[in-house]
């Protein structure tokens, strides 16, 4: 047993259960806040109903990317004359499974745990809700009841779960979720992904890889319509390569699923029906804040928690209260929810320790500005589609004067030896008022490494001229920022 599952808490009052601050919800983004807090010298406890590291290490981000990186590997070689020989046969499904089940740590949190007693942050098992103002009771396992009570803050990092529509059938059809994609011990024979998003796209991509049988039904008229509009047409052309079906534009009206052992049937939009041995709901997520008291200390329960840019929840008297990662609906992505954390735990330092004004400006020390403008997003998909800032359509939307510059990136040198015939697009959009980059799409492969640089000067508003002493080595694919400067500045 650890230090913290197994003693009073660090910074314990009388009766051992008062901390400086309390975290509800053990994912990436608390464990962050945790973790913040105690390097600003506040005490600091978590309470976790599932396992320590949440989600995103058990059922999304790690189990997801481990199953889609052999994916990429095994297209890398393929896509180069000389190693596309050395090449034999498919992926190894069940070598492929069991390096993802190893990723999870086979669905056991000893590990995380030990890191949160690494930090000095005490753990709490059970189901935590709040109980009127700085105060949570947690249901523990064996029952009881534990109340605990925060001196500065309470933070809210209870992430999201997978969002059903309430079709006819649904329940009896026992739909995959994202959980079930990311961790299933068998490949489906044939499975249905409902909803053409990240997680639709890329859990179709592995699935298709793995031997499933995969058609993805998507109501809209493209995959990924977050992002510039070509990610989604080339993931959908090299999933149709890869022998998917990709359907637009149709939707699922009912499920029927006779015996939980037989196949399950979806009546669609366009009067067809498909048979599929599983389907994927990927439809979207909803916030786990409808079991947290949130109606003890006058908030809606239910619903993505509204706070300012220091993460504190808005309307609430004393402003004690933060949410931090998928519960605020910001930004659904662990590495922007863990920015998020670094900024609210210090903002619950700087207000515990009666610091009289916080650095709230845009970019400041306090303040989640890049939540607005610099969110940085790869999908894993093959190929890979990398995103960061605005889309030209949401330049436009928000009525930016914008110069657009578009690249077919097979023309850079790099990108040619990197992939016999590569086939990539890039995107910069340039405000021409500051001439500054306000956002860049790259697709291809290999392109996920490639984004880091574009969130840089996105984040950090290089101007123009400046990227232009930017050189990137050649021959690497980031010579593609040359040429994407080159269409800019004429
Ligand atoms: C399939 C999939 C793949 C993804 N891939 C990526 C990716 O590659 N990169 C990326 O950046 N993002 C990815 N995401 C998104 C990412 O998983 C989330 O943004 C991230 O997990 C959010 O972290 P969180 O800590 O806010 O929530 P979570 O990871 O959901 O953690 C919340 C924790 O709170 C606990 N909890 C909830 N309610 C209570 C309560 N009342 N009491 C006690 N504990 C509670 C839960 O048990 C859980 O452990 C993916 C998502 C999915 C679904
Ligand atoms: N690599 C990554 O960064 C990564 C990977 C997976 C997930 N995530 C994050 O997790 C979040 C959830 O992903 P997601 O794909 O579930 O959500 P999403 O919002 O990206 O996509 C859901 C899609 O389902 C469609 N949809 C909704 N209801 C539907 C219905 N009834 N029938 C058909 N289609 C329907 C929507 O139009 C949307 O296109 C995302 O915000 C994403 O950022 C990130």
């Amino acid at each position: 047993m650890t230090r913290s599952e197994a003693t009073a808490p660090t910074t314990g009052a009388p009766d051992g259960d008062e901390f400086d601050v309390i975290v509800i919800g053990a994912g990436p983004v608390g464990e962050n806040v945790a973790e913040r807090a105690h390097a600003m010298g506040l005490g600091a406890v978590v309470v976790e109903s599932e396992l320590v590291g949440g989600d995103c290490s058990y059922w999304a981000c790690m189990p997801s990317k481990a199953l889609l990186r052999p994916v990429a590997a095994l297209a890398d070689a393929r896509r180069v004359a000389g190693a596309a020989q050395a090449v034999d046969g498919g992926l190894d499904a069940d070598a492929v499974l069991a390096r993802r089940t190893s990723f999870t740590s086979n669905w056991q949190d000893g590990n995380q745990v030990a890191w949160l007693d690494s930090v000095a942050v005490d753990l709490v098992r059970g189901h935590g809700r709040l109980d009127g103002p700085r105060r949570v009771i947690v249901e523990t396992p064996d029952g009881s009841a534990r109340t605990l009570t925060a001196r500065h803050a309470v933070a809210v990092c209870t992430g999201s779960r997978a969002a059903l529509p309430d079709l006819p059938g649904i329940a009896d059809a026992r739909p995959w979720t994202s959980r079930d994609a990311t961790s299933s011990k068998e490949v489906p024979g044939r499975l249905a992904v409902v909803g053409g998003g990240v997680v639709g796209a890329e859990m179709a991509t592995a699935w298709q890889a793995l031997g499933s049988d995969v058609t993805v039904l998507v109501r809209g008229d493209r995959l990924l319509p977050r992002m510039e509009p070509f990610a989604g047409e080339l993931v959908a052309e090299s999933l149709t390569e890869a022998g998917a079906k990709v359907r637009t534009g149709v939707s699922v009206e009912s499920l029927e699923r006779p015996s939980p052992d037989r196949p399950v049937t979806l009546s669609l939009s366009d009067g067809s029906r498909l048979e599929v041995d599983e389907v994927l709901f990927a439809t979207g997520r909803k916030p786990r804040t409808d079991d947290l008291g949130l109606e003890t200390v006058g908030c809606e329960p239910g619903g993505w928690l509204a706070v300012d840019d220091s993460l504190r929840v808005t309307g609430v008297h004393g402003g004690w209260l933060y949410a931090v990662g998928d519960a605020n609906g910001r930004a659904l992505l662990t590495h922007q929810g863990k920015y998020q954390a670094r900024i609210a735990g210090s903002a619950i330092g700087a207000r515990a320790a009666g610091v009289p004004l916080l650095e709230t400006d845009r970019w400041g020390a306090h303040a989640a500005t890049a939540d607005h403008d610099a969110v940085p997003q790869v999908v894993f998909t093959d190929p890979e589609a990398a995103s960061v800032g605005l889309t030209a359509a949401d330049a436009e939307q928000r009525g930016l004067r914008v110069r657009v510059a578009d690249l077919d990136m097979g023309e850079v040198a790099g990108a040619a030896l990197y992939a016999d015939g590569y086939r990539g697009r890039a995107r910069m959009v340039v405000d021409i008022d500051r001439e500054v980059v306000v956002g860049v799409t790259f697709v291809g492969p290999g392109v996920s490494e490639l984004l880091h640089s574009a969130t840089v000067a996105v984040a950090g508003e290089v101007p123009l001229e400046r990227l232009w002493h930017a050189v990137p080595s050649y021959p690497t694919v980031s010579e593609v920022w040359l040429r994407l400067l080159e269409a800019c500045r004429g």
